[in-house]
């Protein structure tokens, strides 16, 4: 039964988590919860500046992410989460605090996500941070609970095969399941 799975929207900037993440939590009845809400001011406004976050400030927000998931599913509370998921040992951190957790990998060729992001109005994340996104992103290689969907395809096509690999993801190995 995948009805109860908690789902982590990851990649780097400009993959889409948001706008997929949104949809799939509607399609799913699931309360959607933006990532980047949890980071600091101090944080935003450094990345805004065109610094990628320092590994104290990302290790801040990854424990206020942390919190949020252990506390919702151990309330029985599955959610859609958009968060960029750089760093194995953190993604390791959130599979350990909540309960039920896979991870929506959404990956797609550099050229895209510049240009995604270019177009992208409103958001404090400059599109000059890309290339630091992709040099920090850890391979995610042997993490059975890590599975990949391409961006390259309309948002609604990349939705109906998520839904479908939810229709067994519950079954496959996890670290922590
Ligand atoms: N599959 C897609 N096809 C076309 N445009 C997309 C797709 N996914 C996202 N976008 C657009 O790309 C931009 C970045 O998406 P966003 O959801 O903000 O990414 P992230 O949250 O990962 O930074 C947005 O303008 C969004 O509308
Ligand atoms: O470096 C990181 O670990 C963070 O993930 C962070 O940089 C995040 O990706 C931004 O908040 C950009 O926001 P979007 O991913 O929504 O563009």
């Amino acid at each position: 039964m995948s009805a109860r799975l908690t789902l982590i929207i990851m990649g780097v900037a400009g993959s889409g988590k948001s706008t997929v993440g949104q949809l799939l939590a509607t399609k799913l009845g699931y309360p959607f919860v933006e990532g980047d809400d949890f980071h600091s001011i101090e944080a935003k406004a450094l990345m805004a500046s065109g610094t990628p976050l320092t590994s104290t400030l990302r290790q801040q927000w990854v424990d206020r992410l942390a919190a949020m998931l252990a506390d919702t599913t151990a309330q029985g509370q599955p959610c859609v989460l958009s968060y960029s998921g750089l760093i194995a040992s953190q993604r390791q951190q959130l599979r350990q605090a909540g309960q039920h957790i896979r991870f929506i990998y959404l990956q797609g060729p550099a050229e895209v996500l510049a240009m995604r992001l270019a177009e992208r109005s409103g958001h404090y994340m400059p599109a000059s941070l890309l290339q630091s996104q992709l040099d920090s992103m850890q391979s995610s290689s042997g993490e059975t609970d890590v599975q990949p969907f391409s961006i390259d395809q309309p948002v609604k096509l990349l939705i109906q095969q998520i839904l479908l690999w939810l229709t067994f993801a519950a079954d496959l190995p996890s670290d922590n399941p």
